[in-house]
Order: C-alpha cells, then sequence, then structure tokens
C-alpha cells in the first residue's frame, strides 16, 4: 500500500537505550463476581524515545486497559510496565502523583471538556504550570510558547466557548504538554472531530512529538492517524499482533506490515489466512531455507490429524 503524505520515516530503533514505553509480558485481569477477564494477556511493547507510534485494534482488545496503565491509574496483574524508567507496578502513591504530573501527558476524546470555560486558553495551559511551580511571570510567556507550536497561538486570549472544537482540542493538547512530559498518551484524540479539525489536531500532535520532543502513543481509529505515521500497532486479544512500519518510497510512503514475534516464539495468525485454510488446533512447521512454513495439522485425504 502506499499513500502520498510525508510524514517521518520510521527512525531508527536504539535497541541499548530503554525505550520511554516499555511492556514486557504485561498481564491485567479483571476480576467481578467470580468472573475473570484477561484484558491482557502478555502484551510486548517499545516505544523508543522521541517516536510517535499509533495503536489500533478492535473493541474489547485492551488498548483501554494498556493507556490506563501507562497513564498510572491502574496497576499490572502481572509483567513489567515501566515508561521513562518509571515501574509502574510500584503503588507508591507519592511516586505515582509526581509520575502522573511530570513524566505523562494525557490527551482524551472529549479532553477539550475539561478546558476551564472561565479561563483563557494561556490560562488553561499556565494551570498545570502553577500546580509544578512555575512562576507567575514565566507562566503566560510558556504558554503563548506552547500555544504557539501547537498552532493556537493567536487565540490564546480566547475562552474556550469563543473556540473551535478542533481549536479547544489542541488547547487540550497544550495543557497535557504544558510541563513537557516525556511521554504523551493520547486515547481517540481526533473522534469526535470533522476530518479539517482532526487533521489540525494531528498536525498539533506531530508538532508536539517533533518540535517539543516528546514521545507520543496515540490510540485511534482514526485511518487519517493511523496511516500517517511511521509505525502502527496493532493490539488483538490482550496482545500485540501485528505491526505496519511506513518508509518514504520512491512513490511516496510505502507501508509494510508485519506479524510480531514475541521473545516466547509466540505469533498471532491473521484470521484471514487461518479460516482460508482451516487452519485450527494443531498446524504442521516446516523448517525451509528462508522461511517456516505452516500447513493444516490434518492432511486432508481422510481428515485424520497428520503426525
Ligand atoms: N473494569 C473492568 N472490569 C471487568 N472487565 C473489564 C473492565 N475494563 C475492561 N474490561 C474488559 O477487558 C477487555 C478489554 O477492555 P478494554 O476497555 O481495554 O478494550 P478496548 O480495546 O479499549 O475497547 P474499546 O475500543 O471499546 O474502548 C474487555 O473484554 C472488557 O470487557
Amino acid at each position: 500500500m502506499t499513500t502520498t503524505t510525508s510524514p517521518g520515516a520510521a527512525r531508527p530503533a536504539a535497541p541499548h537505550e530503554e525505550p520511554d514505553i516499555l511492556c514486557d509480558n504485561l498481564v491485567r485481569i479483571y476480576r467481578t463476581e467470580g468472573i475473570e477477564v484477561v484484558a491482557l494477556q502478555g502484551l510486548d511493547l517499545r516505544v523508543e524515545r522521541g517516536d510517535l507510534v499509533a495503536l489500533v485494534g478492535a473493541s474489547g482488545s485492551g488498548k483501554s486497559t494498556l493507556l490506563t496503565i501507562l497513564s498510572g491509574l491502574d496497576t499490572p496483574s502481572a509483567g513489567v510496565a515501566r515508561v521513562a524508567g518509571h515501574d509502574l507496578s510500584s503503588t507508591d502513591r507519592r511516586a505515582r502523583l509526581r509520575y502522573r504530573r511530570h513524566t505523562v501527558g494525557f490527551l482524551f476524546q472529549q479532553a477539550a471538556a475539561n478546558l476551564l470555560p472561565y479561563l483563557t486558553a494561556a490560562e488553561n495551559v499556565g494551570l498545570p504550570m502553577l500546580l509544578a511551580g512555575v512562576g507567575r511571570r514565566e507562566r503566560p510567556r510558556r504558554a503563548r510558547e506552547v500555544l504557539d507550536v501547537l498552532g493556537v497561538g493567536d487565540v490564546a486570549d480566547r475562552r474556550p466557548a469563543e473556540l473551535s472544537g478542533g481549536q479547544q482540542q489542541r488547547v487540550a493538547l497544550g495543557v497535557a504538554v504544558a510541563n513537557s512530559p516525556r511521554v504523551l498518551l493520547a486515547d481517540e484524540p481526533t473522534g469526535e472531530l470533522d476530518s479539517r479539525s482532526s487533521d489540525e489536531v494531528f498536525e498539533a500532535v506531530r508538532r508536539a512529538n517533533e518540535d517539543l520532543g516528546t514521545t507520543v502513543l496515540v490510540v485511534t481509529h482514526d485511518p487519517l492517524v493511523s496511516e500517517h505515521v511511521a509505525r502502527t500497532v496493532g493490539i488483538r486479544d490482550g496482545r500485540t499482533s501485528t505491526e505496519v512500519l511506513r518508509r518514504d518510497g520512491e512513490a511516496g510512503l510505502v507501508a509494510e506490515e508485519y506479524a510480531v514475534l514475541d521473545r516466547a516464539g509466540r505469533l498471532q495468525l491473521p484470521a484471514a489466512f487461518t479460516g482460508r485454510l482451516g487452519l485450527r488446533d494443531r498446524v504442521r512447521l516446516d523448517l525451509e531455507p528462508d522461511h517456516i512454513a505452516v500447513r493444516p495439522g490434518h492432511d486432508g485425504v481422510d481428515g485424520k490429524e497428520g503426525a
């Protein structure tokens, strides 16, 4: 698949540095009234410092569960979740509060609704700075700088009701990145916007990534977002299952889809492939010189399972 738009091509990973987001065999089990739901079933994910990664997946695949853990609101049942060196299985309340205040920023679908209506855009962005102890004179200057980067510097003195939906969402993004968090977590940030406003909000997210150096993980159903980032991770049944990497090619942007092989050697085969060949229960694996062949476990002659 190719597209002509030009996002930043996939950056080379720096495997020796600790990534900004590291999930290793992450498990989250919900227990309600004696019923267990395994929302994350050994999820692995690495997001390198400074990257912008989209996360996609069907409803119920575990995206919100993952974001809730990464935002420090919930703890994993097992496995490792680390963000910018912070271990998120720790239950120290003060450390979690510091983490939420300084290390991560959040942008949600209705983030604009959380702007204080009686404050201007610049005052809204200045508020988290106030909580972080930034001085009175410094705050308006820095708030305006942030709003400029996000393309809404010209409306810094307006209140939320005087802004369009896309402008409000960009101001909400300004609030999220006001204290220069290392990582921005965004959950469907363009979900309620028309395509023009989506475009502007996504462009602002990209500016936060490129100009402010924020690492971004964005959960989205919006193809405008997922098809225009260098890396899109697909999550299925609580595990990362596919990745699409995009790079600049001669005819524009070239996208290549990969299946994810986890550290234990597990692989999720696409349902379309297994369905087409009737693969189920057991399959045969044959090692060929340059690939592994996966064949039905039954011979197909008399319907009996193969050896
Ligand atoms: N608090 C909870 N208690 C019990 N089960 C839960 C809870 N939260 C989520 N689940 C279950 O965990 C699984 C993953 O849910 P999650 O909300 O993470 O999926 P999602 O990919 O974000 O879905 P959506 O796109 O619809 O928001 C689902 O089966 C869901 O029903």
